[in-house]
């Protein structure tokens, strides 16, 4: 069936719900002759759009940068109309380049614990999103208790990181009436259907969600202050959500919502206790599925809710969250002018064999898995008259490959399993010098598989299970294919020598 004919096929259908001249059947029956489904991605440099095939295969897409807001230093924020505004171009984009085909279904994904206000009456925003690197809350983190006080209900240590204090600053410092709360995530889908929802996998960064009940948490909305009447539904990730009532896609379909982290996991088919993935973009997080039982950890990762299909127990994850991993490459871009573009880190650094004997720890954010220090600043540590920003450069990928063994070292601890292979993906693994490094400094096997878009692709697997494009688990780990491989290149003994001087730096970084 062309693409013109399944437009005119489903304008029909729409036409005749419309003016009810036909019952409305359920939702797979009535788009079973459509096979696109669109995957809006809000991360936190950018907001794309990916329309994929039945096959899981991309057929179009388009990306728009937002601003980063740094009002104060550890201070970060976004505007949430400039992000709706090129939500809606990149859909528009998208769907013109892939000749606007009749769409089933609609999965968003999106940057978490990002958290923000809007005015119910007006729908405009209330202020700017505080980002979940922003550090604001780091003084007051003291009153509501010690790093273990909501861990046993949320899975989480209390931290900048999530939502709930960022939330309490927001109530704090924008007095107003009729106002609603949430996360990207709740924001796209009230500005696209007018319901008020977020995902079960979104919820539980919030600190506010139970993550034995996954629902909102009367204990700790009250140890918060905060009202259950501004936040929103917690719905599945994957099943019927809302209908689009705006743009092109209107009358379609959200039947898929995750975080970008989980949906990741899902677009890695890693479906299984055991299977994990890591996704290096402006941070990187590691996540490991442990099944449908949340396993406490008792050595600084995070318990997570992976995913959940209607009708089904959620799956939990394990999660080793690195704040600063590409956000060093734009670091090096834009305050310090030693490249242009993100791509040029890896001619510059591959210019050099080693860093010089300079190592950079990050910590622009504190340090997240499995320090958990808000207080840690970033150092550039081994400082001679040798090195040259090429050194930087290298140190650079180098604090993301380090970073990350720190936390897949934790998880091999805590989930007694050696990891073999580590499956990435994300912008950052544009890099082929950062695979080798990751390998090297690992000591493990790195695939790459050929779609790196996990994010997307995970949120087009969740709208698409929902609405019968893709029947089950086993037909999308079918569509999993492996690019490249990297193999360590390097023994132990450097790789010891890497570590104990990754491990001084760190040292540095605490007051
Ligand atoms: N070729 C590259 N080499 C190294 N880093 C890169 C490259 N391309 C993009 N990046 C980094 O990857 C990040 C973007 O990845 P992406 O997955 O789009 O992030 P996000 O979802 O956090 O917005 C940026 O921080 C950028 O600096
Ligand atoms: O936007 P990303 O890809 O850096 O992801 C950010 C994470 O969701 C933060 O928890």
């Amino acid at each position: 069936m062309t693409a013109a004919l399944h437009r005119l096929l489903e304008a029909i259908c729409r036409a005749l719900l419309r003016t009810r001249l036909v019952a409305e059947p359920p939702l797979p029956a009535r788009l079973a002759f459509v096979s696109y489904v669109v995957a809006i991605d809000q991360g936190t440099t950018s907001s794309r759009c990916f329309v994929f095939d039945s096959a899981g295969a991309i057929v179009a897409f388009d990306q728009r940068e937002h601003r980063q807001i740094f009002p104060r230093p550890g201070w970060v924020e976004h505007d949430a109309n400039e992000i709706w505004h090129n939500v809606r171009a990149v859909v528009t984009a998208a769907l013109d380049k892939a000749g606007n085909p009749a769409v089933s279904a609609v999965g968003i994904t999106n940057q978490r614990e990002t958290t923000m206000l809007w005015d119910s009456v007006t729908s405009e925003p209330i202020g700017n999103a505080i980002v979940w690197q922003d550090t604001r809350t780091a003084s007051v983190l003291a009153d509501y208790g010690d790093i273990d006080t909501f861990r046993e209900a949320t899975g989480l240590p209390l931290a900048t990181y999530f939502s709930a204090p960022k939330l309490r600053w927001l109530l704090d410092h924008h007095r107003h009436t009729s106002v609603m709360a949430g996360t990207m995530d709740s924001w796209l889908i009230y500005k696209l259907t007018g319901r008020h929802a977020t995902d079960v996998t979104n919820a539980s960064r919030t600190m506010l969600m139970n993550l034995s009940t996954l629902d909102w948490d009367p204990s700790l909305l009250s140890a918060f202050g905060i009202d259950r009447a501004i936040l929103p539904s917690i719905v599945p990730s994957s099943g019927p959500i809302a209908e689009i009532t705006t743009g092109p896609l209107r009358g379609v379909p959200i039947a898929g919502v995750l975080g970008d982290q989980q949906a990741a996991l899902m677009g890695q088919a890693c479906f299984d206790v055991g299977e994990a993935k890591c996704t290096y973009g402006t941070g990187a997080f590691l996540l490991l599925n442990t099944g449908t039982s949340p396993v406490a950890s008792r050595r600084g990762l995070v318990t997570t809710v992976g995913y959940q299909l209607a009708g089904q127990p959620a799956v939990y994850a394990l999660e080793g969250s690195v704040a600063v991993a590409g956000a060093l490459v734009q670091w090096l871009r834009d305050n310090l002018g030693i490249i242009s573009t993100a791509a040029q880190v890896n001619e510059l650094a591959a210019a050099v064999p080693d860093n010089g004997g300079c190592t950079i720890v990050p910590a622009f954010s504190g340090l997240f898995a499995p320090y958990w220090r808000p207080d840690a600043r970033g150092v550039i540590s081994g400082l001679t008259g040798y090195v040259t920003k090429a050194h930087l450069a290298r140190a650079a990928l180098e604090a993301t490959a380090h970073q990350v063994r720190d936390v897949a070292s934790v998880m091999a601890q805590e989930s007694g399993v050696a990891m073999e292979t580590l499956n990435v993906d994300g912008g950052m693994t544009a890099s082929e010098l950062l695979l080798q490094i990751q390998a090297d400094v690992l000591g493990v096997e790195v695939v790459r598989p050929t779609i790196t878009e996990t994010t997307v692709l995970g949120a087009a697997y969740a709208a698409g299970l929902a609405t019968g494009v893709w029947p089950d688990l086993p037909t999308l780990r079918a569509h999993w294919k492996a690019d490249r491989r990297w193999q360590p290149s390097t023994d132990d003994t450097a790789r010891e020598t890497a570590a104990a001087q990754w491990a001084a730096a760190v040292q540095k970084t605490l007051p």
